[in-house]
């Protein structure tokens, strides 16, 4: 099944292709070139609002807010210039002004950065769904496309009506299905792993490998996608493999989130086609299904005088997808399409992440690795909880020590290293301060897991940092990888499920450890927090 990968190279590199990005510095001098004529002519031509050059003039408690020094046009973005240097930058920023701060966007857009957790609370407790509106950029500028008004992007009543109709397919019930995917797509996983590693002593990296699983086990659970031993399949794997990458070198380069820009760029061109290749393998597994849908309605009115049962027709699949659910709401086909693609792009590539990151630091701390796998091992060898070698949902929950460690891992590791909103109504943040309407707030995960005031020590792994009585003395809204609120992260239970099921497959099997130190590879900014290069493991056979 891992022939669906050719190269194992790792995401980082990919990010840094040497002749695309030579193709992307091409176009960024040339279109350099005419967006500073376009702003000489617009400045002169007094079309744009003069708020938007008189920078200086303070007008309300936002612009006195301390925060980095702004220039006319791209307001705070050039602190940006080099990717590799972004989280030192906000580090530096929260170090010198504190919990709330102001920098700009293009054309001087404030954005005002609240890292105190009940600033944060303020904004994202409400369920007023106009406190939960994102702004258009960046989110349109990156997903738009492929994700149109899905639910990571819509607002409003709309939102609120989707998000209901997707919460079906993360129910308890749907955990039990989940978890036989999370098992069948794991034991593979550690096949390859075996391989790998019983061929030489050296060190390798895995990100890959993980990444494949984790895309087989979202893609299964959502359509029912076998990415294996079929075209569809292997042509699905391949272009949302090449879509992320795309959209990751789009996101890491500010000229390319205006659309007129990207537009004109050749790589635009080859992420149209892979977007519609993919549309069309989910057109028609949207249209399959519903088609076997109308069927089984029709066998179940012919049966309903028999003892019919549901599981007879619909059975003999390992469980209901996502897309099921979705096909009992009144979503047309293309709304379902669009939903499919938001949940794929929300959920692969962050799982697989956090895997790969959970595994680094418990290389990095094998005491905690051997109280994980006493944990795991008491699971693996309880026939309630682990049936014929396939771990149960039940046996996945009760795996506490490892939970935490994943909260750790999150917490030194917040994937989702920024989130925005812009709320359509003015939000009190406190009896003398209040955001007005339409403000752009950034909230930094990575800036509040690191402040010592929620996490003493923030550097070091400490998973009991996640004991109940020690998340009952912090703040609620000093936790955020998965966001907060009615707008958090919909996939929370299935990420922490999967990311632990695939961690506890492979500490059963193996000793993890690295040659790599924490310091040792940068994290960059694309989309999701990315390593610049892959960690390199090394895994030693346990004996079980
Ligand atoms: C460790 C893995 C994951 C992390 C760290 C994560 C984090 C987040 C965060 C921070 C948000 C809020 C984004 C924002 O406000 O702009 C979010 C939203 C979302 N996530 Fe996740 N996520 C993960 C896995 C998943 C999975 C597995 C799924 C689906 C199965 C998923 C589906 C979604 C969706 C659909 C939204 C949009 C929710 C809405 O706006 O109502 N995520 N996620």
């Amino acid at each position: 099944m891992y022939s669906l990968i050719k190269n194992c190279s790792d995401p980082g590199s990919e990010l840094f292709s040497k002749t695309e990005n030579y193709v992307l510095m091409n176009f960024e001098f040339k279109y350099l070139a005419v967006i500073l004529t376009l702003l000489i002519v617009l400045r002169f031509s007094q079309l744009v609002p003069s708020k938007f050059w008189s920078w200086k003039k303070p007008k309300s408690w936002i612009d006195l807010l301390p925060g980095p020094r702004q220039f006319p046009i791209i307001g705070g973005l050039h602190y940006f210039r080099d990717l590799t240097k972004t989280f030192k930058v906000l580090h530096e920023w929260s170090a010198l002004y504190g919990n709330i701060f102001r920098s700009e966007g293009i054309f001087n857009e404030p954005i005002v950065f609240l890292n105190d957790a009940s600033d944060v609370q303020a904004v994202l407790s409400s369920n007023h769904v106009g406190l939960v509106t994102k702004p258009v950029k960046p989110y349109d500028a990156l997903f738009g496309q492929f994700l149109k008004n899905g639910l990571l992007i819509s607002k409003g009543e709309y939102w609120r009506s989707h998000r209901r109709i997707l919460s079906r397919g993360f129910t308890y019930q749907s955990y039990q299905g989940y978890a036989k995917l999370f098992s069948k797509y794991t034991k593979r996983l550690v096949e390859e792993l075996e391989k790998l590693f019983s061929a030489d002593d050296e060190p390798h990296q895995i990100s890959c490998l993980i990444h494949c699983c984790s895309l087989q086990i979202i893609c299964a659970s959502v359509m029912g996608l076998e990415l294996c031993g079929n075209d569809d399949g292997r042509i699905f794997y391949e272009s949302l493999h090449r879509y992320k990458i795309l959209s990751s070198k789009r996101a890491m380069n500010p000229i390319l989130l205006f659309d007129f820009f990207w537009r004109m760029h050749p790589l635009s061109r080859e992420y149209n086609q892979l977007i519609n290749t993919m549309n069309n393998i989910t057109r028609k597994i949207i249209a399959k299904h519903k088609e076997a849908k109308e069927t089984d309605a029709q066998i179940r009115n012919n049966n309903a005088d028999t003892n019919y049962r549901e599981d007879d027709i619909m059975g003999k699949k390992p469980c209901r997808s996502m897309m099921d659910e979705m096909l009992a709401s009144d979503l047309t086909p293309e709304e379902i399409l669009i939903e499919i693609n938001t949940v794929i792009a929300a959920g692969f590539e962050s799982t697989s992440l956090t895997v790969h990151y959970m595994l680094f630091l418990l290389a990095l701390n094998p005491e905690h690795q051997r109280v994980c796998q006493e944990e795991i091992d008491e699971i693996f060898n309880d026939p309630v909880k682990c049936r014929n070698g396939n771990l149960t949902m039940d046996g996945v929950a009760d795996m506490k020590y490892l939970e935490r460690c994943c909260n750790e891992t999150l917490r030194i590791f917040p994937i989702i290293f920024m989130f925005q909103r812009k709320p359509e109504v003015a939000v009190k943040l406190d009896d003398e301060r209040e955001l007005p309407p339409n403000t752009t707030v950034a909230i930094s995960p990575i800036l509040m897991h690191n402040n010592p005031e929620y996490y003493p020590d923030p550097k070091k792994f400490q998973p009991d940092r996640f004991l109940p009585e020690n998340n009952r003395k912090r703040h609620p809204y000093s936790y955020l990888p998965f966001s907060a609120g009615i707008r958090n992260c919909i996939g929370m239970k299935f990420a922490i499920m999967e990311s632990k099921a695939i961690a506890a497959y492979i500490l059963r099997h193996f000793e993890v450890s690295t040659v790599d130190k924490i310091d040792d590879v940068t994290l960059l900014p694309s989309i999701v927090m990315t390593p610049q290069r892959d960690y390199m493991f090394h895994m030693k056979r346990r004996q079980v």
